[in-house]
C-alpha cells in the first residue's frame, strides 16, 4: 500500500485546489457531491501524491491542499482492502498546471463499505460520461523522429489500459495504408479512429473515413458539384510527427499524453474539409492547409529532404523562398455574399477605404467581375507567388489569429508580385499568427466555397504542386478545383 496521510477534506468551491483540515480520529463521512460539473469530496481522506511533497511527513494539526477532481477528469477507481480497512484509489487527470494534463492518484482510506459506495458512484459517473470504449489506431512509423510507436507505448497505451479502453493497433507499412484499410475494414463497435504521427497520417485517416461514408451513402465524391455527407465516426490525433499543427489546434498543446486523455474524454467538434478535384476525380482532401504555388514547391522540397527529420522545416523553407517563382493563373470562384457587397460598394459614389482599394485593383489587374455565361462564377487573372486557404479558418482570438472550426466559407489568399523582403516579413507574421498578417497590398483575399485554378498556357509544361496538409500533391493537369464541405468531419477535441 502507498504511504498514507490522514486528513479531512472539505471541497466546496469550484477550484482545483482547496483547503482542508486535519482532524484525527474523525469518522469518515460519506458525501460525494457529483451531480454538478465538479466531483466534490467531503470525506475524510488519506492522501498521497504521485510525486513526493514537503508535507508528507507532517501528519497532524495542519492544513493541506488537496486537488478537487473535476467530474470530467476522473479516469478510474478501484477498491483495495486490508482486514477491516478499505482503500479507494482514484486515478484522475490534473490540469492545474497550464494546458497539459498529468495523471495523478489519490487514495482514500476508511470504512470498506463507504469506499465501495464511493467507488460505485464513480463508476456511475464514468458510465454517464459515455466515453469511447474502443479505438482503431494507426501508427505511422515514418512520422517525425520515427518514434510514433514509442510515443504510443509510453503515453497512450498505459492510459487506455488503465481505463479499460480496447484498442486495435495497426502500424502502417506504406503511404496510404490507413486510407485503404479504412475503406474495407469492419468498424463495428469502434468509437473512434486515432492517427499516431503527423498531419499527413491524420489526413490519410480522414480521407479513409470520409470516403467510406460517401460510398456507404452512395455520394459521388469525385464530382465537385456534389456535397459530401458528414462522417460521425470521430477522428483523433496523437502528435508524433514534425509539425503536429492540428493536434495543437484541437488539444491546445502538442503533448501526446494530453491528446490521448482528451480523446478519451470524448469531446468532439465538427470540422470542414476542402476537396481537391483533378482529372474528374477527388485527388485529395485537406482539413488544415491547402497551398498552391510557393507552398506546394516548399512542401515538395521538404519531402525530398525527409531524412533531415523535423529540422527540414527550419531550413528548406528559406531555400524555397530564395527560389520562389511566379505563376500566371486564372482563378474562378463563386463569391460569398460579402464579396458581392464589396463589389456593390465599389460601384456606389461614396468614398470608403474598400472603394479606393477596389478601384486601384480594377486599374492594375485584369479582373473580370462577372462571367456572362455563368453569373455565379467570377474570374481573376493574375501573376502570383501563392494561393492558399485554410479549411480550419484562422480568426481573431486574444489579439492573435486562432483556429475556428466549421466556418461557412474559405478565405483564399492570393499573394501577388512583391519584393523578397516584404514577402519574408509577411510570412514571418503568418508564422506568429499576427492579426494583420494578410493585411498587405500584395495579398488579395477572397471569400468563397468553391474555386478553380488554371495555369496559363505558357507554363503548362512545368511541374506544379499543391501542399495538402503538409503533403506535396503533383498537378496532373493544368487546372484543379477546390470545394468546401462544411462540418463533414468529426474530430476529437474542443474549440478554444
Ligand atoms: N509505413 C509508412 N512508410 C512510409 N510512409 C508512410 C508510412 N505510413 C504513412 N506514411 C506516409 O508518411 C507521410 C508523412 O507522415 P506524417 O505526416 O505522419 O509525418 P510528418 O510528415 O513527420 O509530420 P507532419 O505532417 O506533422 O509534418 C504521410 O504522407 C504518409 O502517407
Amino acid at each position: 500500500m502507498p504511504e498514507l496521510i490522514t486528513t479531512i477534506g472539505f471541497f466546496k468551491e469550484r477550484v482545483n485546489w482547496t483547503r482542508c483540515r486535519h482532524t484525527p480520529g474523525d469518522k469518515l463521512p460519506l458525501n460525494v457531491q457529483n451531480r454538478t460539473k465538479h466531483f466534490l469530496f467531503k470525506v475524510a481522506i488519506e492522501y498521497t501524491r504521485s510525486k513526493g511533497d514537503a508535507w508528507e511527513d507532517d501528519r497532524r494539526e495542519r492544513y493541506y491542499f488537496i486537488p478537487c477532481i473535476l467530474r470530467d477528469n476522473i479516469l478510474q477507481s478501484r477498491v483495495l482492502t486490508t482486514d477491516d480497512q478499505g482503500y479507494l484509489e482514484i486515478n484522475f487527470l490534473d490540469c492545474s498546471q497550464g494546458k497539459r494534463y498529468h495523471k495523478k492518484k489519490v487514495t482514500i482510506s476508511g470504512d470498506l463499505d463507504i469506499c465501495t459506495q464511493i467507488h460505485h458512484q464513480i463508476q456511475e459517473i464514468l458510465s454517464e460520461l459515455k466515453r469511447p470504449k474502443r479505438f482503431l489506431v494507426f501508427i505511422n512509423p515514418n512520422s517525425g523522429h520515427k518514434k510514433a510507436g514509442k510515443v504510443y507505448g509510453k503515453y497512450v497505451a498505459p492510459l487506455y489500459d488503465l481505463c479499460g479502453v480496447q484498442t486495435d493497433v495497426i502500424v502502417t507499412s506504406h503511404a496510404k495504408h490507413a486510407t485503404e484499410f479504412l475503406l474495407s475494414c469492419d468498424l463495428k463497435g469502434v468509437d473512434g479512429v486515432i492517427a499516431v504521427g503527423g498531419d499527413g497520417i491524420l489526413n490519410e485517416v480522414i480521407m479513409g473515413v470520409l470516403k467510406r461514408t460517401q460510398i456507404q451513402r452512395q455520394v459521388n465524391y469525385d464530382d465537385p458539384n456534389v456535397a459530401m455527407e458528414m462522417s460521425n465516426l470521430p477522428v483523433g490525433i496523437i502528435p508524433a510527427g514534425s509539425g503536429n499543427v492540428i493536434a495543437q489546434y484541437l488539444y491546445h498543446t502538442k503533448c501526446p499524453f494530453t491528446a490521448a486523455a482528451k480523446i478519451l474524454q470524448g469531446h468532439t467538434l465538427q470540422s470542414n474539409v476542402a476537396s481537391v478535384h483533378m482529372d474528374q476525380k477527388m485527388s485529395a482532401v485537406s482539413s488544415l492547409i491547402l497551398g498552391f504555388g510557393l507552398f506546394g514547391d516548399m512542401m515538395k522540397e521538404c519531402e525530398k529532404h525527409r531524412n533531415m527529420g523535423p529540422s527540414r522545416y527550419n531550413v528548406i523553407p528559406i531555400l524555397s523562398m530564395m527560389k520562389r517563382r511566379t505563376v500566371d493563373v486564372n482563378l474562378s470562384y463563386q463569391p460569398m455574399e460579402s464579396n458581392k457587397k464589396f463589389r456593390r460598394q465599389a460601384s456606389c459614389p461614396g468614398h470608403c477605404m474598400q472603394h479606393d482599394r477596389l478601384l486601384k485593383r480594377a486599374k492594375s489587374t485584369s479582373d473580370i467581375l462577372e462571367d456572362q455565361e455563368d453569373k455565379h462564377w467570377e474570374k481573376i487573372s493574375d501573376r502570383v507567388f501563392a494561393i492558399d486557404t485554410h479549411p480550419i479558418m484562422m480568426t481573431p482570438k486574444d489579439g492573435k489569429l486562432g483556429p475556428s472550426f466549421g466556418k461557412d466559407h474559405l478565405n483564399v489568399f492570393m499573394t501577388g508580385k512583391c519584393g523578397l523582403l516584404s514577402h519574408v516579413t509577411q510570412l514571418a507574421k503568418v508564422k506568429e499568427w499576427d492579426l494583420h498578417c494578410y493585411n498587405t497590398k500584395f495579398i488579395r483575399e477572397i471569400q468563397t466555397q468553391r474555386f478553380k485554378i488554371g495555369i496559363s498556357n505558357t507554363m503548362k509544361d512545368k511541374d506544379f504542386y499543391i501542399n495538402c496538409d503538409g503533403e506535396a500533391l503533383l498537378l496532373t493537369q493544368p487546372s484543379f478545383e477546390v470545394r468546401l464541405h462544411r462540418r463533414v468531419l468529426t474530430l476529437f477535441g474542443q474549440q478554444l
